[in-house]
């Protein structure tokens, strides 16, 4: 089995549910370790493994491996990894991630964005880039990943319009998504986030491009005693988001940070996004015709309950997903599919063995 040394990789964001799958790993030799993936090139990674950062790359057949379920190596990954005779870095294997925030790029094929994370900062301008509808949509999104959402709002201290914005925010989302108007450049935006922030937890940002991603990560990160390991902006200065990242911040947990997302198409089936539309799922059952469409029917119940803009984006987002309907399906049958070669695999190695 693996030997892993939890409190030192909890400072990455190791979780008691990862140690468990990680310790289900199988060893190919006594030096291989856990690691994370703090950031991905396209076949190098920077892995951390709680004392220093190395760069590894994949062994094809684990690459391959991954391709084929449409589940690329990705950051925030926990991995196995071995140094070969020259002294490089190898990811043996891949712990399989307990959540992951995946996007549909317009090809149609799943991208993942970051695996292993807890929280979901949903950040957005209180400025040109408010769009409540938006959010709307990115909390579904989240939510079908088993993210929890976090709600941050920037530019409270500059933006004209802040406080009306905020109370629209406020008044349009579900009381169990947390909302906070922040300044990103304040240092009591610490303490404000605090709560998603302790060692251990993960939290990715996801936002358009100026909405204060980097904003944020360099006021969580500066905060922190920098202890030299994962990244802190890029030494230029200011840190601009080119390529994914895995930081730590004061109050020991970890961020990562994602270049501007505007089109954020979804990667769940209609279904398990519906379940943040709670009020037109409920409200559809007692339409008159089962498949309603809540387009004018007669006897429907939803178009005279729900809020015209709410009903609106809701149809937009579940027809996105239906045009990624069919690939989620089949990469359940293909996960499904490994999974008996692998056991396969592992039955015929115990027969030569025994
Ligand atoms: N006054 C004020 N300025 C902010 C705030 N948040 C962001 N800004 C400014 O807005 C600009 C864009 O912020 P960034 O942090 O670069 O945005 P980003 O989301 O990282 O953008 P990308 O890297 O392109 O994805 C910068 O000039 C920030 O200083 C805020 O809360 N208050
Ligand atoms: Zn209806």
């Amino acid at each position: 089995m693996i030997d892993i040394e939890f409190e030192t990789l909890q400072a990455l964001g190791l979780t008691q549910a990862i140690a468990a799958r990680a310790a289900q790993l199988s060893v190919p030799g006594p030096d291989m370790r856990l690691a994370r993936i703090t950031e991905s090139q396209r076949d190098c990674f920077t892995l951390h493994d709680g004392r220093s950062e190395l760069l590894a790359r994949a062994l094809p057949r684990l690459v391959q491996q991954l391709q084929a379920i449409a589940e690329p190596l990705t950051i925030g990954d926990w991995v196995g990894m071995q140094a070969d005779a020259h002294g490089q870095a190898w990811i043996v294997e891949r712990v399989q991630p307990v959540t992951q925030i995946a996007r549909r790029a317009n090809d149609g094929r799943r991208q993942p964005l970051a695996s292993n994370v807890d929280a979901a900062l949903l950040v957005m301008g209180l400025d040109a880039d408010f769009n409540a509808r938006r959010m709307e949509r990115y909390i579904a999104m989240v939510r079908a990943c088993d993210v929890a959402p976090v709600v941050v709002l920037t530019k409270r201290d500059i933006a004209p319009d802040a406080a009306r914005r905020i109370a629209e925010m406020y008044a349009r989302l579900p009381a169990t998504v947390p909302v906070l108007p922040v300044n990103a450049l304040s240092r009591e935006t610490c303490s404000e986030l605090g709560p998603w922030l302790h060692a251990g937890q993960t939290l990715v940002l996801l936002g358009s491009s100026g909405a204060g991603k980097s904003t944020l990560i360099n006021t969580l990160a500066d905060a922190g005693q920098s202890t030299g390991a994962v990244r802190k902006g890029d030494g230029r200065g200011r840190h601009t988001t080119t390529a994914r990242s895995l930081h730590r911040c004061a109050h020991g947990g970890c961020i990562i940070d994602t270049p501007g997302l505007r089109t954020f198409r979804p990667d769940a089936d209609a279904r398990t996004l519906a379940a943040s539309f709670e009020d037109v799922q409920s409200l559809a059952q007692h339409c008159r015709f089962r498949d309603c469409r809540h387009e004018g029917e007669p006897g429907c119940a939803v178009l005279a309950h729900v809020d015209g803009d709410r009903l609106d984006n809701y149809k937009k987002l579940m027809r996105d997903a239906q045009r990624g309907e069919l690939t989620a399906l089949e990469r359940i049958e293909l996960r499904a599919k490994w999974k008996a070669i692998g056991k396969a695999g592992s039955q015929r190695a115990r027969e030569k063995k025994g």
